[in-house]
């Protein structure tokens, strides 16, 4: 896959199926227009997927975005949505990205897709033009879970409440997280349950602050174990938003390598208790709940 950052950048004379949005996840509803697309891909046309990133805050860091579409299409444009972008007309949207730049043969985009200066550009344009342009457009309808069109919105709130099992379900994937293993205060070891430390990305929205049934790779293997996404504001001063997992059968030395983890379920919020005994107390319930919950 060629991954690029710059819509300019992009100089392939290849005719495209491409798709465009904030792809600020790759939810169910996203995955079906990169479906889509994929199915188009052929010898002379190839699979584009353009995103526009609005700068803030999102449900996948940049690299685990990459990642997932690594061997999904042939080229992942990811473009800061940058002024000159914002500011263009969508009629020049369409002449000179869609048709000029990506050569497009199909332009696949959902029903409720805007673009363009104060978003002018929508379904009903893309339509008018195609002809003149020469592609075909593909409208695909709205994924829908439990009465509600699937959205990052939606996957936001589910995330706020803690209800990683509805985010799950949305997007398709385990919502997690990644990074090398640090050091932190070794408490955790003389308390009966060393965890593995991961700082979160500052530019990833975290699950509401709380213990979470987890599941982790290290070294290319899989376990399950327990994991509190937080501050741990029993013995910290310092607010610093990580993931610490106990992982379960588990015993080697994992600092400094890099781990990824997936939450499967909610137990409870992040608490700060009075006391470092009754954190244990509280934590050998968690191990049994973690335990129990996968071997349900
Ligand atoms: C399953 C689990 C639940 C936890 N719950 C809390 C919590 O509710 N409040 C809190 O302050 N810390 C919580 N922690 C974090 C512990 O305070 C922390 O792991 C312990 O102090 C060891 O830290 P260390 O790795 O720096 O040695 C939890 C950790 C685990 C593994
Ligand atoms: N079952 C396990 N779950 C989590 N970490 C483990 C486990 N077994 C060994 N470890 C190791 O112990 C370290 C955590 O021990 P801990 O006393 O909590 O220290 P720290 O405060 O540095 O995280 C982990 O980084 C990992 O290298």
């Amino acid at each position: 896959m060629q991954y690029i950052t710059d819509i300019n950048a992009y100089q392939s004379e290849k005719k495209s199926a491409v798709t465009l949005g904030k792809f600020d996840c790759l939810h169910r509803g996203h995955q079906k227009l990169i479906g889509r697309v994929k199915e188009l891909a052929s010898e002379e046309i190839q699979s584009v997927v353009c995103a526009f990133d609005m700068g803030r805050n999102s449900l996948l860091t940049k690299e685990e975005r990459k990642e997932r579409l690594e061997q999904e299409v042939d080229c992942f444009i990811a473009c800061p949505f940058t002024k000159e972008i914002r500011e263009m007309e969508a009629e020049q949207f369409i002449l000179q990205i869609l048709a000029e730049k990506f050569h497009a043969a199909v332009v696949v985009v959902g029903e409720d897709f805007q673009f363009g200066h104060e978003k002018r550009g929508d379904v009903v344009m893309l339509e008018k033009y195609a002809a003149q342009c020469g592609y075909q457009l593909d409208v695909i309808k709205k994924e829908m879970y439990e009465g509600r069109e699937i959205s990052s919105t939606y996957v936001r709130e589910a995330l706020a409440e803690g209800n990683v099992t509805l985010a799950n379900n949305l997007l398709g994937y385990l919502y997690g997280t990644e990074g090398v293993v640090e050091y932190g205060h070794q408490l955790g070891r003389t308390l009966g349950f060393p965890t593995m430390n991961i700082t979160w990305d500052e530019h990833k929205i975290a699950p509401k602050f709380g213990v979470y049934a987890c599941e982790i790779e290290i070294d290319g293997a899989r376990y399950y174990g327990i994991g509190n996404v937080g501050i741990k504001p029993t013995v910290e001063n310092e607010p610093h938003l990580l993931t610490e997992v106990y992982v379960f059968d588990y015993s080697g030395d994992t600092y400094g390598k890099y781990v990824k983890v997936w939450f499967h379920e909610f137990e409870r919020p992040e608490t700060k208790f009075a006391s470092i005994d009754e954190l244990k107390a509280r934590v050998d319930k968690d191990i049994l709940y973690g335990k129990n919950f996968f071997t349900k």
